[in-house]
């Protein structure tokens, strides 16, 4: 049997594929709340190449939140895993040494909270999915009387269940430790991500007994920064083939390799409570607003990317690059990018927006990136309001009509409203709202009916879209069409 990775077995590495930093001593210095494939392949590989090049004591503690898998493949490699980046005809690998400790919260709570509260961590980082913020899509607010909220702000002794449960009890720890000032860094495909995050942390704090409130409150006011940022790279979730062509390149096995694109992005709004890694040395840009740069990505990549997901879905396309592959398809998300998104963006400085259409197309094209369509599907009710609706309502502002962002929306009502794909296919509704989402359309006989229901779900389409002159219409087409023709034959036409 093939030895496996781990701090034994890093020298048996060809040499060119091992980290650029020696992991043996390096402190922790960063908590990150959700330890899954994209936090490893890219603000962990930003971090290491930023203590390559300027040092610093920034060891990454892995927190995993809802299943001790990731634990189950870090743990015994001493936290090593290989980063696999494919350029589409060029794959490179290299073993990543910036996670230095994997913690499941559910077992190792006491040991988290004490990590958020040692005064070595300046930095908490979370990418725990849109869903993982226990808000509102639609309003960003806490969604209060959420039972697993609920039971966190109780704390009934079982340990928190949210993120935001342990991010708020963690702080409460570093306040009670006088720990010092700490940074809390959004890094999920959220709106106004810094923003939203103290938002909820406000939110959850006043929910605590009011003694508890008013010193929390004071003190995360006076000692946490909540900057905003905007992250991209597109990590699929790991195959048994990635693992394999890990294990042949490193001459060992590998549980916890990661797959990704040679592409990638952070902009981060330079608002920190204390010192951080020199991340700049290794390409992030440091700004004094990132919202520019979050409505361009949210609106143009995870927007076009949605829609190629119910649309591939939908018409049988496994991954990304299939459905981009479809004249269809990229035709309407082209249109979609042209007449709609590009026309009611502002472009950042330096930024074109027509270039950048191009190469986030090429990079959905990537063959070697088998991004499953169904991946990106998930969770529709969290990604919608910015990935869609925002330029849906941005266009409907500027008098443009929004076809292809409605064509786009209307996809994923298709998804809510079917139950088999158009080659007959189980689909399945991956999604924290699906039972809700189930319910509005069960009895549902025609498309009218359909968005109808869909509308009048506040906390994905708030409460303006329903009653808008044009929108429901321009839905009830598009779904109309998608349910008579199938995906492929509707969006040709379209
Ligand atoms: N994968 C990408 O291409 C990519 C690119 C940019 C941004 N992101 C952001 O990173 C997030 C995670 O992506 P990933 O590829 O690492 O996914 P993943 O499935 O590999 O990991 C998801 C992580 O989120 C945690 N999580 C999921 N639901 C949660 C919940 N309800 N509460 C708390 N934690 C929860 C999981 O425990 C896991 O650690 C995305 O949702 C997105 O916001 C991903
Ligand atoms: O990761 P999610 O679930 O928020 O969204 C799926 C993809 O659209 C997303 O991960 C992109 O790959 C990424 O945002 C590219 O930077």
């Amino acid at each position: 049997m093939t030895a496996r990775l781990d701090l034994r077995t890093l020298d048996t590495v060809p040499r060119e594929l091992r980290p650029p930093v020696d992991p043996r001593g390096l402190g922790v210095g960063i908590v990150h709340l959700g330890l899954g494939a994209f936090h490893r392949a890219h603000q962990a590989a930003y971090t290491e190449d930023a203590i390559a090049s300027a040092g610093g004591r920034w060891g990454i503690c892995g927190v995993t939140m809802r299943s001790a898998a990731v634990v189950g493949q870090l743990a015994p490699q001493d936290g090593l895993y290989t980063v696999l980046c494919d350029g589409g005809t060029r794959t490179t690998a290299r073993v990543s040494a910036a996670v230095r400790e994997v913690l499941f919260a559910a077992e190792r709570t006491a040991e988290v909270l004490a990590r958020i509260a040692d005064p070595a961590v300046r930095v908490v980082t979370l990418t725990v999915t849109e869903k993982g913020y226990s808000h509102d899509p639609a309003t960003g607010r806490l969604l209060c009387r959420d039972a697993r909220v609920l039971a966190d702000v109780a704390d009934d002794g079982t340990g928190p269940r949210t993120a935001l449960g342990l991010l708020v009890r963690g702080l409460q720890r570093r306040m009670r430790a006088d720990a010092g000032p700490v940074t809390v860094l959004s890094c999920d495909n959220l709106p106004h991500n810094g923003a939203t995050l103290r938002g909820l942390v406000a939110e959850f704090t006043d929910l605590l007994p009011a003694a508890e409130a008013t010193a929390l409150r004071a003190w995360t006011d006076a000692q946490v920064r909540f900057p905003g940022s905007m992250v991209d790279r597109i990590v699929p979730a790991t195959t048994d083939a990635d693992r394999e062509r890990a294990a042949a390149a490193l001459g060992v096995t590998d549980a916890g390799v990661v797959v990704t694109e040679p592409f990638r992005q952070w902009v981060i709004e330079d608002d920190f409570a204390a010192s951080r890694p020199a991340w700049e040395r290794a390409g992030a840009v440091l700004a004094p607003d990132v919202a520019p740069y979050e409505r361009v990505k949210l609106r143009m990549l995870n927007g076009s990317h949605s829609t190629l997901a119910y649309l591939g879905a939908l018409a049988g396309c496994r991954s990304i690059a299939d459905a981009v592959a479809d004249d269809g398809f990229r035709g309407l998300v082209e249109r979609m990018l042209a007449d709609e998104v590009i026309p009611t963006l502002d472009a950042p400085d330096g930024m074109d927006l027509r270039d950048y259409a191009g190469q986030l197309l090429g990079r959905f094209a990537n063959p070697a990136l088998r991004h499953r369509t169904a991946q990106v599907a998930m969770d529709g009710s969290q990604k919608l309001p910015q990935r869609l609706l925002a330029t849906v309502r941005a266009c409907r502002e500027a008098g443009i009509e929004p076809r292809g962002s409605a064509f786009a929306v209307a996809a994923w009502m298709r998804w809510v409203w079917t139950d088999r794909t158009d080659d007959g296919a189980p689909r399945d509704l991956d999604d924290p709202l699906a039972p809700v989402l189930r319910t509005a359309v069960a009895d549902c006989t025609s498309a009218e009916q359909v968005v109808g229901r869909l509308l009048a779900l506040p906390e994905i389409f708030g409460k303006d879209l329903i009653d808008d002159p044009v929108v429901p219409g321009l839905l009830a087409d598009a779904l109309a069409r998608l349910t008579a023709d199938g995906a492929r034959t509707a969006a040709g036409r379209g």
